[in-house]
């Protein structure tokens, strides 16, 4: 480990930049943002619209800003809301709260025009639904209250055709989509992506990011550049370690040395969200020696209008105030068809089981071995987002930097995206299903716990130490193993691969616990009995072994034991006293307690017999 680490401190980087020296705002290049959205219930219409508005309000000229929704969820309340936003208050300010709360009522109000259960059920099967929205097309009111007619930048609402028999390939699949369809409207060279509930938190994001882009110092093969994540519902004592401090937020050491340490190597990879890329980048094109396919068809598809993207320049200028053509509608409907990818390179599958080794691995937080992924060499071309992973990101990163694609870190004081950390158990484990993979069953586990020197010089305390300990020894006993098992049956076949969003609602309910610093249990005994069991194993060694040093006497060789149990019995109390000492509705049920402790007992005589016999 200790030698894997060195690379970071070769030559760690942070940068800087002065927007005040960008060109003038007529010569800026055209950005469009993609913003994703599946899920009606978990990610609720009002938080997309925020995440939606936040973009539409980024401090640069609005002719050459874009907004496109991709919708994988509700469809039809999401659009409703959307057509008949009151986005006047982008400018205004004065009165800006008093018109957010009338917007935010407003939201609600359509979202209960459709029930949720129509919607969910279209939700998977309906043909593609692709709107611009325009000035001309808001509501008569909305008008009258906006008399200067500020100008607001292009906004389209994408919702890809589903049906059951086809794949959609999550989140990697709806970006796909919006790359295609926004090559034909704005066809803008850089690209920011945002999780629906990651808004912009500062509006001078766009302006940092094209700093490095229009200098002329940048190397040219820049692909993107990659803000942190961080999010506006963390509580003091963060239990879950939900904003995964040891990545994104531990000041000046260690951690905080692995994002610019990379920046100094090849830089980053994607982080899913909150980055800034090149729109070439995503087409495929090798930048050692230029080489564009030949059968430009069998590779990107049958579209003449995409095809001819390629060449084109940004369009953004030219979409401005003017209704889009039937002809238009039409080709952006065939580009976000089930069947328009069928035999072409979008998202294609061209790994070696290497990658899907370096993969997991990385995402089990062995950060240390992101130097090294540039040095896997993957299959032939490929275009847009991998589907084959719901990792994407990193699959795709990786795919890019192997074609020669740098990118940057930048990480300016004021956080300029915040999104919605899952902040209670259930919601973390389900998180972890999807994002920790298989393999960090087994080197999760058999890692040695991240030193508590190292942990308190990189700005932690005790108390956040023990929160990563626990939640690391908590994901590694539960999701991770029902994480792996998903991932091997998907592999051979016996099941679809999945992913449930995280929720981005919050109620009160439901994070109560979380803001009082307790645990809360109300999760599925999936992941609850083999966290309980294990706990119930160390308590009850714990209790036997110091029974029998009283009784034997032995205390040299039974000390290290009982150290150990005794280590693990502190860093699982949370469990401990939700399974004996807690009365609320958060502790662990009885029924979870006694199933555990049965299993538990299995495990006890499994012991015995194998060391007493
Ligand atoms: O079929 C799908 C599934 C998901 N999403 C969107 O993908 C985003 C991320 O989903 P979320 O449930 O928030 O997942 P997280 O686990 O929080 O996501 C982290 O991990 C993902 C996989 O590595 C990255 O894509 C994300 O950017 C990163 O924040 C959300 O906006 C979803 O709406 C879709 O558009 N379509
Ligand atoms: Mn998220």
């Amino acid at each position: 480990m200790w030698v894997l680490k060195e690379p970071f401190f070769w030559f760690p980087v942070t940068r800087s930049v002065c927007p005040e020296r960008l060109p003038k705002d007529p010569d800026l290049p055209g950005i469009d943002v993609f913003v994703c959205t599946a899920d009606l219930e978990k990610e609720p219409t009002f938080g997309v619209m925020n995440t939606v508005i936040s973009a539409m309000a980024l401090d640069y000229p609005v002719e050459k800003l874009s907004v496109y929704l991709s919708d994988d969820g509700g469809a039809s309340a999401t659009l409703m809301v959307e057509e008949n936003q009151n986005m006047d208050f982008i400018e205004d300010r004065r009165s800006i709260k008093e018109k957010y709360e009338a917007f935010k009522q407003r939201v609600q109000r359509k979202c209960r025009v459709e029930p949720e259960n129509v919607a969910k059920r279209n939700a998977k099967n309906h043909p593609a639904l692709i709107q611009v929205i325009n000035a001309n097309s808001i509501e008569d009111d909305v008008a009258i209250s906006n008399p200067e007619h500020v100008e607001m930048p292009h906004l389209v609402y994408v919702a890809r055709e589903k049906r059951l028999s086809h794949r959609h390939n999550f989140k990697a699949g709806a970006i796909n989509v919006l790359l295609r369809v926004s090559s034909i409207m704005s066809n803008s060279p850089y690209i920011l992506v945002l999780d629906c509930d990651m808004y912009c938190n500062d509006s001078t994001s766009a302006r940092q990011a094209m700093c490095f882009y229009v200098d002329p110092r940048t190397p040219s093969s820049l692909g993107w550049v990659q803000y942190p994540q961080k999010f506006h519902n963390i509580s003091e004592t963060d239990i879950y370690d939900s904003q995964i401090r040891t990545i994104w937020t531990a000041p000046n050491h260690m951690f905080q040395v692995y994002w610019p340490g990379i920046d100094g190597l090849q830089g980053p990879i994607i982080s899913g969200t909150n980055f800034y890329i090149r729109r070439e980048a995503l087409y495929g094109f090798d930048i050692h020696d230029g080489s564009v396919p030949k059968d430009m068809g069998g590779c990107f598809g049958s579209s003449n209008e995409f095809l001819k993207s390629l060449n084109q320049n940004d369009k953004s200028d030219a979409m401005k105030g003017r209704e889009p053509s039937p002809a238009l509608l039409k080709e952006a409907h065939f580009l976000a068809s089930c069947t328009y990818e069928k035999g072409t390179k979008w998202g294609d599958k061209a790994s070696a089981i290497s990658t899907h080794l370096i993969t997991q691995l990385y995402l089990v937080k062995n950060l240390e071995i992101m130097p090294f992924l540039d040095w896997i060499r993957l299959g032939p071309l490929q275009v847009g987002f991998r589907y084959d992973s719901v990792a994407e990101d990193v699959m795709t990163s990786i795919q890019l930097q192997n074609l020669g694609w740098r990118s940057f870190y930048l990480n300016p004081t004021r956080p300029q995206f915040l999104g919605t950390a899952p902040t209670d158990l259930n919601e973390l484990l389900v998180q972890g299903t999807s994002i920790i993979p298989p393999l960090c069953f087994f080197y999760g586990i058999a890692l040695y716990p991240k030193g508590i020197y190292e942990h308190y010089i990189s700005g932690g305390s005790i108390r956040t130490w023990m929160n990563e300990q626990r939640v690391w020894m908590i994901k590694g006993a539960s999701c991770a193993m029902v994480g792996a098992l998903d991932c091997v049956m998907a592999k051979l076949g016996l099941k679809e691969a999945s992913f449930i969003p995280t929720n981005k609602a919050g109620s009160e309910d439901k994070t109560k616990y979380y803001q009082m610093g307790k645990y809360d249990f109300r999760t599925s005994n999936m992941f609850l009995v083999p966290i309980v069991s294990m706990v119930s194993v160390n308590l009850a060694c714990l209790v036997g072994g110091i029974i029998r040093v009283i009784i034997a006497h032995n205390w040299e060789t039974s000390l290290a034991h009982a150290g150990l149990s005794f280590y693990a019995v502190v860093m699982s109390f949370p469990v401990i006293e939700g399974m004996f000492l807690r009365k609320d509705d958060g502790r662990v049920p009885l029924s979870t307690t006694i199933i555990s402790s049965a299993i538990a007992l299995v495990f006890l005589s499994i012991g015995y017999f194998i060391f007493l016999h």
